[in-house]
């Protein structure tokens, strides 16, 4: 069942720390067949080295096992409310990158500084607000989608594919899991790039919105600048 996409979140899963996203067993990727409603997802705990495709779980938007013999990851629940409410989206990646996690730690959006931002992201990055001690003691995980599904109340998804969970991580998204594990790769560059500008010119303020504008709708085929 599901071969292709088990086969996609597999190498996208050994994808993390490939590119330094992950250490140890932390993070995890899913990703969803609109068709069935399924979500295939990372095994919990299971080192990167070591996993097959026969160790990936699926599981409906409810949560249950459809098919495995092992716990799915811990974030299940975020990855299942994101499905829910992002639509059309098709993978999602959790990591612990140090840039990223960084700037979720110290509770900061990443603001747009550059083009490299302004390629992918169509603003700043945000950080959620703090968990309430109520949304840490009843289900942190989900209620951990929730919060992020509160933080794109007035942004879009398909234009911010990523987000800063405060005193956790990043979570990103994208049409399929290699689109979401790029997605993640370019917010920790992002993150470190700018935590690095910051650095050397405390005063930064944002780049110039028609800079950002215009690169963010090139890259994604819209030519705001140029009469189409
Ligand atoms: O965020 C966390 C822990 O803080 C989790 O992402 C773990 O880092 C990975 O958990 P599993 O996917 O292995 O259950």
């Amino acid at each position: 069942m599901l071969k292709e996409l088990k086969e996609a979140v597999l190498e996208a899963n050994k994808a993390l720390p490939k590119y330094g996203l992950v250490t140890y067993t932390w993070g995890n990727v899913s990703g969803y067949d609109k068709d069935t409603g399924l979500v295939v997802i990372k095994p919990s705990g299971v080192e990167y080295d070591d996993m097959t495709i026969d160790d990936l779980v699926v599981v409906n938007l409810e949560g249950d096992i459809v098919e495995g013999s092992l716990k799915p990851s811990s974030d299940t629940p975020t990855h299942l409310v994101l499905y829910k409410h992002f639509p059309g989206i098709g993978g999602v990646v959790h990591t612990h990158s140090p840039w990223a996690t960084s700037w979720a730690q110290a509770g900061k959006d990443i603001p747009p500084l550059g083009t490299t931002h302004a390629d992918y992201f169509n603003g700043p990055i945000p950080c959620t607000r703090p968990m309430k001690k109520s949304e840490i003691l009843t289900n942190y995980e989900l209620e951990t989608g929730n919060v992020i599904v509160e933080t794109f109340k007035a942004k879009d998804p398909n234009e911010i594919p990523s987000v800063l969970v405060h005193s956790h991580a990043p979570f990103n998204w994208g049409k399929d899991p290699h689109e979401a594990v790029h997605n993640a790769v370019v917010l920790e560059e992002v993150a470190k790039m700018a935590l690095n500008a910051f650095l050397l010119n405390p005063d930064l303020s944002e780049m110039d919105s028609i800079l950002l504008e215009k690169h963010f709708y090139r890259k994604h085929g819209v030519n705001a600048y140029y009469g189409q």
